[in-house]
């Protein structure tokens, strides 16, 4: 029989950190910011500006300071010096240039690493020659890009795996370090539910496996990867177009006030020439030309966030990407901030998942050597890790299988039923869920004796899985199935909970282990003897009362779950149903990653809104420091109540800043806000606390030293 050493869920236990969890990038950054900063200039085409309303205006508005540098008087003659007035224009030209430039930087460096990534999954995508199994049973080599769905191919140690596909004959080991970074090689094999996909890129390192190829070409797993890392598919999220819809009507609402401007200098200017002087006027009507207009107007609109707002998207689902997850849309990476409920499923999310048979509790006046001979018999057939455990402890105790297995039908384990068994010579041997047998056992006429009643406390309260085990109506004894609780998971529940998460714990387990693993895990609630058709029902009935639910689930008979919740992490080593219902897939088949997708989801919406806030104070500073030397150019000093040189060195000041500003935020755009584990009250004010406030202070000292340090009179 097989060894049981083989535990077909790879978990690796969390130390709790983030970055021993987090990934390398595989990518080489050398050349990255070469390739951004050529990138930042082809982004200055207008057909990819217009697509963000603020730089847009920029982009205009460079345009027409371009032309007010060629000639100064394009608009209407000002009484001014020709040439001083083109070497302003053309400050300005090159400053607002450089805002867009700065901004195309960021979002130009934030796409760079997919894009790097992109290359190196490409590579392994090369064409490769398949071993198609042909209807007459031959073997015929072909093309990888000619298999279709449904094709069979035969793959042998060594080869690369032509397509995507499932297991149906065979068991190997395949490297899979094409896409996930892992070098450890991966057991893959048919029959469970578990390591029964494989992907098309990697390489079968030993024996040899039958495959039914489940994607097209140019439909796989990596090419959708490719596809989503480039960022191919991204499309704004709800949220991003909601942001950018308010970012353009303020940029409006500052247009309608600038476009003020002139008429009430105008109408000034008309008093000064006549009292103070035709000078004073003149200023006046030059500090408020096109040029300097446009120059008001770039400081005045939300250009930090609209510079940065792409960036923080793509960035977010990078994040992702880097914990070895892949996100179908920045939508979905999104849903996981706003995420009210986490549904987990117990065996193999909340407990380590190696569920291994313990020990054998005699009931009902059988002999410890009778169970252990029937709870073999009942799992010849049962390939699943529970069950290969229950061969290994029943062959120790000197149990040998007392039929022969060619003459013998195996009954498979199934959600609902929770039995699995075989049958022979007219005999029912079965194990099961102690209610699912003691149901079973009834059926037949059998009795319950108590002492199974006292077995099955006795397991449960050690946050064991009993299961019964019977022959027709005789029911023989529990089988102690141990399995352990992660370490460090109460702490991430604990984190959750200062988030605003509750935890919900799903289980097929009885009401007894539930409620002990449930307390030893820290979980808020959990649900016991919970049928594929419960699971479905739990998240409807949260998402009824407006809540967000995530899930997790590796499972085909999780696949209708994990397409209801609003986020649906599927293992990488689950079936390709639990994949493709889902709209995120781990890699590393790491259920507790949702926990760091949470993080993560999260950290994306407050570095929005920080730099939002952030953004929105500037624009307000700005506008108080800029409209009052305006005037004072023309001798209304008294509001000029931060002691700029002149109006011209004010404005050139602000446009500086406000240009500088997105490039000394790129690195907080990409990487993120600090995050701490608090609701989402918590982080409003906390965000505008600082953002807003440091908002506000941040450009009046920036502008007073730029303008200290410019050579302007
Ligand atoms: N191989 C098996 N043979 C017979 N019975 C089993 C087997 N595996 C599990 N059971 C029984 O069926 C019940 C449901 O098992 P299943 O693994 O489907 O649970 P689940 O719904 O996925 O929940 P969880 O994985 O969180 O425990 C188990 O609690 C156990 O009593
Ligand atoms: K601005
Ligand atoms: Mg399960």
């Amino acid at each position: 029989m097989t060894s049981t050493d083989n535990s077909p869920r790879p978990y690796r236990v969390p130390s709790g950190t983030r970055d021993t969890r987090r990934h390398t990038p595989k990518v080489e950054m050398k050349g990255l910011y070469q390739r951004a900063i050529k990138e930042s200039f082809v982004k200055l085409d207008p057909r990819i500006q217009v697509r963000n309303p603020v730089m847009f205006v920029v982009w205009v508005g460079t345009l027409v300071t371009l032309l007010l540098a060629i000639d100064p008087n394009l608009f209407g003659t000002l009484q001014a010096d020709v040439n001083k007035q083109r070497l302003l224009n053309g400050l300005i030209t090159f400053i607002l240039l450089f805002t867009i430039v700065f901004a195309n930087f960021a979002e130009a460096v934030a796409e760079g690493r997919g894009k790097a990534q992109a290359d190196a999954l490409r590579a392994t995508r090369s064409d490769t020659i398949a071993k198609k199994i042909l209807p007459t049973g031959a073997v015929q080599e072909v093309s990888s890009t000619e298999l279709r769905r449904g094709d069979q191919v035969k793959v042998v140690a060594g080869d690369m795996i032509p397509a995507d596909g499932e297991i149906i004959a065979g068991i190997g080991s395949v490297d899979e370090s094409a896409i996930t970074g892992e070098s450890a090689p991966v057991l893959k094999q048919p029959g469970t539910d578990i390591m029964s996909s494989v992907t098309g890129g990697t390489r079968l390192l030993s024996d040899e496996l039958t495959l039914r190829i489940t994607a097209d070409p140019g439909q796989g797993f990596i090419d959708r990867m490719i596809a989503l890392v480039e960022g191919a598919e991204r499309t704004k999220t709800p949220n991003e177009i909601a942001l950018t819809v308010l970012l353009a009507v303020l940029t409006l609402v500052f247009l309608i006030v600038v476009a003020n401007i002139p008429p009430i200098t105008g109408y000034v200017a008309g008093f000064l020439s006549t009292s103070t002087g035709e000078q004073a006027a003149a200023e006046l009507r030059n500090g408020a030309s096109v040029a300097i207009m446009i120059s008001l107007l770039v400081a005045l609109i939300p250009t930090t966030i609209g510079g940065l707002l792409s960036a923080i998207g793509i960035a977010g689902m990078d994040r992702v990407a880097q914990f070895n997850v892949i996100a179908t849309s920045g939508r979905a990476v999104e849903a996981c901030g706003d995420i009210n409920t986490l549904v987990l499923d117990k065996t193999g999310t909340i407990t380590l998942g190696n569920r291994l048979a313990a020990e054998f509790i005699p009931v009902n006046g059988h002999s410890l050597q009778d169970v252990a001979q029937v709870a073999l018999n009942a799992s010849v057939f049962d390939e699943t890790p529970e069950g290969r455990s229950i061969v290994a402890l029943a062959t120790q105790s000197g149990a040998t299988v007392s039929f022969d297995p060619k003459l013998a039908e195996g009954v498979e384990f199934s959600a609902r039923t929770r039995m699995s068994g075989t049958d022979f010579e007219g005999k029912e041997i079965r194990k099961g869920a102690v209610d699912a047998i003691k149901g079973f056992v009834r059926s037949r006429g059998g009795y319950v004796p108590n002492s199974l009643d006292e077995a099955y406390e006795r397991v449960s309260k050690l946050g064991g899985t009993p299961l019964a085990v019977c022959q027709n109506d005789d029911i023989y004894g529990v089988i102690y199935l141990k399995d352990t609780v992660k370490p460090g998971l109460r702490e991430r529940f604990d984190q959750l909970r200062r988030m605003g998460v509750r935890t919900i714990m799903l289980t097929g387990d009885n009401r007894i282990t539930a409620s002990v693993i449930a307390e030893e895990a820290g979980v808020d609630d959990f649900i016991a003897e919970a049928t594929p058709e419960d699971k479905i029902e739990v998240i409807r009935s949260e998402q009824a009362q407006g809540k967000l639910v995530a899930m997790t689930g590796d499972g085909t008979n999780d696949a209708p779950a994990l397409a209801q919740a609003n986020v649906g992490l599927a293992m990488n080593s689950g079936t390709q149903a639990a994949k493709e219902a889902a709209n995120m897939v781990d890699l590393d088949s790491d259920p507790t990653k949702l926990i760091d997708l949470v993080t993560i989801g999260k950290q994306l919406l407050i570095t929005r809104g920080a730099l939002t806030t952030f953004s929105v104070a500037n624009d307000i500073a700005k506008y108080f420091a800029i409209i009052p030397t305006i005037f004072a150019a023309a001798g209304i000093g008294a509001l000029n109540v931060m002691g700029l040189k002149s109006a011209n060195s004010a404005i050139i000041s602000a446009l500086i800043y406000n240009a500088l500003i997105i490039l000394v935020l790129i690195p907080l755009a990409l990487k993120g806000v600090q995050f701490r584990p608090l609701t989402a009250d918590q982080l409003l004010r906390r965000n505008i606390l600082i953002y807003g406030v440091g908002g506000v202070v941040a450009p009046f000292i920036a502008i007073k030293l730029i303008d200290v340090i410019l050579p302007f009179s």
